[in-house]
């Protein structure tokens, strides 16, 4: 099993994830609270609350993260498109394998990479959602967590492993369907740009990366909501009775509006993210030989 794959896709993740971090935060806070008025609101507040550093909170625990979830990602995908089409990844420019071996091989590796990425997801989420400001201020109540060891810690000792994958279910219905797309788009996109048999430029696949970005998370976003939701019941939100409940009455109290939340921020950091993963994991491969 080519294991370059696996390597390529944690550290093109990892650039990816700094850059689209702050944007990550943003949409979070926009979908679970209710306190802003808008992506600009939202900004302006964090900032003067909480510094540039808020931007950043429950960054660590994603980049450790990533070195599973990309990797699992872009290894499952790589290596299910091996066993589909019999084509390694340098083979696979001079014979392209068809669009529905690239979406099923992408939504294998985004259901695998799902059951990985839930219980990051999970943590992750939640010190988003703490908007305490990091220096002590004196009368305010201290952040519910005080790290994403102290988070994980918790959460697995008021609800056992179950509950580190609150919202798993919303997690692979989100990433399944909408990993097959975003292979299919940063395939097709490059094959539209590219001679065939030859190598796509770096300036093809930063924009084919950038809108496969934008194309699986525009299809992603109602799931997202969902998820999100989910991941803070029983916080601050209220707890709902499963999936369909939760997309049900979020739908009810808020309109069908609330299926978007996020859908431009999500789309703003797609780009850049996703634009720089790809460059990264087709450069890291070809350099490998
Ligand atoms: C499937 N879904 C749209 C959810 C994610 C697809 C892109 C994954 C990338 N690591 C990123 O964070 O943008």
């Amino acid at each position: 099993m080519p294991a370059e794959e696996f390597v390529a896709g944690w550290i093109s993740g990892a650039l990816g994830l700094v850059l689209g971090h702050p944007f990550d935060t943003v949409k979070v806070r926009l979908q679970t609270q209710t306190t802003y008025r808008g992506i600009v609101d939202c900004m302006v507040k964090t900032y003067r609350h909480e510094s540039l550093l808020g931007f950043f909170k429950g960054m660590s625990f994603p980049i450790a993260s990533i070195a599973v979830v990309n990797s699992v990602l872009f290894g499952v995908y790589s290596n299910a498109l091996l066993v589909l089409t019999a084509t390694s990844h340098q083979e696979r420019r001079a014979q392209p394998p068809s669009y529905t071996h690239v979406f099923v091989a992408g939504c294998t590796g985004g259901f695998l990479q799902a059951y990985c990425l839930a219980p990051f997801d999970l943590i992750k989420v939640r010190l988003q959602n703490q908007t305490e400001p990091r220096a002590k201020q004196p009368g305010s109540p201290p952040p519910r967590y005080r790290g994403p060891v102290h988070c994980a810690a918790s959460i697995f000792q008021a609800e056992g492993t179950r509950g580190l994958f609150r919202g798993a279910w919303a997690l692979t219905l989100r990433d399944t369907p909408t990993l097959g797309i975003y292979f299919v788009t940063y395939e097709w996109l490059c094959r539209q740009f590219t001679p065939d048999g030859q190598n796509p430029s770096s300036g093809t696949v930063l924009v084919a990366g950038g809108f496969a970005g934008i194309t699986s998370w525009v299809a992603a976003t109602p799931l997202d909501v969902i998820k999100s939701r989910m991941q803070m019941a029983g916080l601050k939100q209220r707890a709902y009775g499963g999936l369909l409940d939760c997309m049900v009455s979020s739908a009810r109290q808020e309109g069908l509006g609330v299926f978007f939340r996020g859908l431009i921020i999500n789309s703003a950091r797609a780009f850049p993210v996703n634009a720089v993963t790809f460059l990264s994991y087709e450069y890291l491969l070809l350099s490998w030989g």
